[in-house]
């Protein structure tokens, strides 16, 4: 894939209630909400790929789970290639990130009114309408 890049995120439930992360001011993309996680590098398992990006920005290991969504969004030419996996296990608590400023737990319902980045959106469609959904 030229121009592009293939890109990991974790999607934590705890209680109903569902992980965004808000990117800090100054980085690309800066404000918008998003799933933590990161690119995956050239021969890199994708699972893998987002087992080391949780470990490296939020400090914590986790089992990764089924996927959500795939899909690929181009933006200002660029092909974002997006998986967004569901959480098994933890062994802690995301409190802090090493690229966002806010680390947020909202009830399903309230998921489409933030301001993701738009490669998110199929994920966040999916998880918003699946409102009756335990974790
Ligand atoms: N982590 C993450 N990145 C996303 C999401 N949606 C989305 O469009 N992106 C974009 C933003 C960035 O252009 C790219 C991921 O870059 P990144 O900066 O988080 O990844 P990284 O840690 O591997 O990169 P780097 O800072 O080491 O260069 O994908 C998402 O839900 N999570």
């Amino acid at each position: 894939m030229s121009n592009g890049i293939r890109v990991v995120a974790a999607v934590f439930v705890d209680g109903g209630r569902v992980l965004a992360c808000r990117r800090a001011a100054g980085r690309p993309g800066g404000g918008k909400w998003e799933f933590p996680g990161g690119k995956v590098e050239a021969g890199e398992d994708p699972k893998a790929a987002l087992r080391r990006e949780i470990r490296e920005e939020l400090g914590i290991a986790i089992d990764v789970g089924e996927l959500l969504d795939r899909s690929v969004t181009t933006i200002e030419n660029r092909r974002i290639d997006l998986s967004c996996y569901h959480v098994e296990e933890t062994d802690g608590a995301p409190i802090a990130s090493t690229d966002h400023d806010l680390l947020e737990w909202f009830a399903r319902s309230e998921l489409a009114a933030l301001d993701w980045a738009e490669p998110d959106l199929p994920a966040v469609r999916l998880l918003s309408a699946d409102v009756d959904g335990q974790d």
